[in-house]
């Protein structure tokens, strides 16, 4: 498999390219055959002007650094990388079901079961992430993918850090950002807890909490956390419990990952926990 000798340089006559499974902010990517194995992969393929013209290159190296030394079910598995005169090519796990969002846009909504299974899955791998001082930062419906068994991975780790220190760089489309991260002030691991509030509630919604016509004003309801719950569809009391702690504007206040793991909707909800 890709992944048995990672030493080994990898080139583009490796791979046969096949359909076109997406495009990004900076590359497409393809569903592709490492040719002599014959095992299926997707491949990630940026244009290094790209990565000159928005300056991302030490970014780009970081997030791929952490994602090879991510191993979870719930992370896509970056196997290794190679590039040529203009391209940088990622080798990256194959996720069958593709983009989850596809997924919500299709059923509207998920089933209690259903989202409190996809938010228990992302919480075990920011667990994960944190144990190794990974802050994604930038959990959003469209880095969901699901493989062949509609198991969640985490895909895009475009805007991770490695830290232990305090970080506040802007990143991410408005909707999932945390208060401390849209007022630009420093912040932790915790930014990752609130997108799981985000997340919890567009699964179960259909759409974020603080979706507005303008950014000005997505900005001002998620300072003041201004969280409604439609009478439709109807949620459990135990799921909006959930939500209203974690989209919580005191960052120290907001549920840990252990105590989402053991908060009675989750409980109640997911098999195999
Ligand atoms: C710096 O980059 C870090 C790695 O980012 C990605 C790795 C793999 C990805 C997507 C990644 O970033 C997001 C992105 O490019 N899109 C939103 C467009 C494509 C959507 N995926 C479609 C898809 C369907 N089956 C898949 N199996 C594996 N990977 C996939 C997909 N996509």
């Amino acid at each position: 498999e890709a992944g048995e000798n990672p030493g080994r340089q990898w080139s583009l006559k490796d791979f046969e390219i096949g359909k076109p499974l997406g495009k990004g902010k900076f590359g497409r990517v393809y569903l592709a055959r490492e040719v002599k194995s014959k095992y299926i992969v997707a491949l990630k393929i940026i244009f290094k002007e790209q990565i000159e013209k928005y300056r991302i290159h030490h970014q780009l190296r970081r997030e791929m650094e952490i994602q090879t030394n991510l191993l979870h079910p719930n992370i896509l598995r970056l196997y290794g990388w190679f590039h040529d005169d203009e391209r940088i090519f990622m080798i990256l796990e194959y996720a069958y079901g593709g983009e989850l969002y596809r997924e919500l846009r299709k059923k509207g909504h998920f089933t209690e079961k259903q989202a409190a299974t996809y938010i228990a899955s992302l919480t075990h791998a920011l667990a994960y992430c944190h144990e190794k001082h990974v802050i994604h930062r930038d959990i959003k419906p469209e880095n969901l993918l699901l493989d062949h068994e509609g198991r969640l991975k985490i895909a895009d780790f475009g805007w991770s850090v490695q830290s232990k220190s305090k970080r506040n760089t802007m990143c991410g489309t408005l909707d999932y950002l945390a208060p401390e991260m849209v007022e630009n002030k420093a912040h932790d691991y915790a930014v990752d807890n609130w997108t799981l509030g985000i997340l919890c509630y567009e699964f179960l919604y259909g759409a974020p909490p603080f979706e507005a016509e303008s950014q000005n004003d997505t900005f001002k309801r998620i300072v003041n956390v201004d969280l409604i719950f439609p009478s439709t569809p109807s949620i459990s009391s135990e799921a909006k419990n959930l939500i209203n702690r974690l989209l919580v504007k005191d960052s120290s206040k907001r549920l840990s990952l252990q105590k989402i793991m053991e908060h009675p909707w989750i409980i109640k909800n997911v098999d195999n926990l």
